[in-house]
């Protein structure tokens, strides 16, 4: 779904760029007169791929592979990937950015099929294989969304996607890179056959990233014993949400392996809230608009034996990439969510219409996967996409499980090829 809405953007995104351009020529009267030659497509010796440059006052325009990129000089000279600016060693940048004119202006440009070269006036060349700049312009970016697949309870269902077993995830290559492509599609991924045991949970985060220590500990280890300050701590139904969004970066992955559990209920509910936020910006656009805008608190205030904590995380409930408007992180706690007071009264208003729209949507029985977990089988979360929560529960129930970050489970991922 995110493909079809982004591809649509960028295919008015296309027209805007060829608007543009004519809009500028007929803007400024004096235009050709400024620039040696009269704004006209150069072209590289015909190839495949056929691409050609035009020469602006204030960017370099670049027909390459179908796409039409804008470039300005600034940017053109900063990315230089020559020896004395760039170290190809440490991928590090060597010049300093503060040192270039910021009225550069290459002194000549050649372009052959395969690259583009500009010679800036103190003599420095710069040259730009046509791929590269393909890839990393601002419009190729706009191209480059994670691919995922937005579920509910059916679509998860049909996929039948195979849970990953505990010792070729811990010993194979092609087991973990199984287990991360699937946990990046969906936002969810299963091991079995684990030992129910801290100690081999412990090693199952520990094969794709640092464990994320928080005030709940490294691993935590929990039953319904009221030992903190926080309604997890009990046998009480939990409506679904995200977690620890009390921090300014909530955390990445959230890790559970059920330990054990005589009694009934306490089923885990999970609903993909990027799927939901979807529907929304579909059916509401105005309210995806302001949920992604407005700023929040959420809040954990805890007095409780030993423990004084109190965390405040500033953030939207909808995150998004300025660029590409994607969807990358979801702030969702009922619970956790703070006095408001960084917004005006009739902002307010609005935001609550549209985290009901939102709820609405999260709501949906059809948008429910409901899951009991079992000693053995361990659940790793995207906790910045998808939401949790359970069912009441009567009995013994013991819970381990830990955060990850989220740097390095992505980290992990691109090690293995993965697009992350
Ligand atoms: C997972 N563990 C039991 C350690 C912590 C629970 C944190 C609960 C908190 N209300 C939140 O949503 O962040
Ligand atoms: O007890 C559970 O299944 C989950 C409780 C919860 O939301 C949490 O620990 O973050
Ligand atoms: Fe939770």
């Amino acid at each position: 779904m995110w493909y079809h809405r982004l591809s649509q953007i960028l295919c008015s995104t296309r027209h805007q760029l060829k608007g543009g351009f004519r809009l500028q020529a007929l803007r400024y009267p004096c235009f050709q007169k400024r620039i040696l030659a009269a704004p006209r497509w150069q072209h590289s010796a015909m190839g495949p791929l056929n691409g050609a440059w035009q020469q602006h006052e204030d960017h370099l325009e670049l027909r390459y592979a179908g796409m039409v990129m804008r470039f300005d000089y600034v940017w053109l000279r900063d990315h230089c990937r020559s020896a004395s600016c760039y170290n190809s060693k440490t991928n590090q940048r060597s010049l300093d950015t503060a040192s270039v004119d910021l009225a550069i202006k290459p002194q000549t440009i050649r372009m052959n099929e395969t690259m583009l070269f500009l010679t800036w006036p103190d003599g420095h060349v710069t040259r730009y294989n046509l791929e590269w700049l393909l890839k990393n312009s601002y419009e190729g970016q706009k191209q480059a969304v994670q691919p995922r697949i937005l579920w509910n309870a059916e679509i998860y269902r049909q996929a039948q996607v195979l849970p990953v077993d505990f010792q070729s995830f811990l010993e194979t290559q092609d087991g973990l890179k199984k287990f991360l492509q699937s946990f990046l599609l969906y936002g969810i991924a299963f091991v079995e056959n684990v030992p129910p045991t801290r100690e081999d949970t412990e090693k199952l985060a520990g094969r794709i990233s640092l464990i994320r220590e928080t005030i709940y500990g490294r691993m935590w280890y929990f039953t319904s014993d009221f030992s903190r300050g926080d309604t997890a701590y009990t046998k009480l139904a939990l409506d679904r949400h995200t977690d620890t969004t009390y921090f300014q970066e909530p955390c990445g992955i959230q890790v559970f392996h059920c330990l054990k559990h005589e009694g009934t209920g306490g089923k885990t509910l999970l609903v993909d809230g990027f799927y939901a936020a979807e529907r929304v910006l579909q059916r509401a656009p105005a309210d995806f608009d302001l949920l992604s805008k407005v700023p929040l608190k959420h809040e954990y205030i805890e007095n409780v034996g030993e423990c004084h904590n109190h965390m405040i995380g500033v953030g939207p409930v909808l995150n998004i990439y300025p660029w590409n408007k994607e969807l990358y992180l979801i702030r969702y706690n009922n619970y956790d969510r703070a006095v408001i007071n960084t917004v005006p009264y009739d902002v307010v208003h609005r935001w609550y219409a549209a985290h009901r729209t939102l709820t609405t949507e999260l709501r949906r029985p059809e948008n429910e996967l409901w899951i009991k977990l079992k000693p053995g089988k361990a659940l790793f979360i995207d906790n910045w996409r998808v939401l949790h929560g359970r069912e009441s529960f009567t009995g013994y129930r013991q819970l381990c499980g830990c955060y990850l970050t989220r740097d390095d489970v992505l980290n992990t991922a691109r090690f293995l090829g993965l697009q992350a």
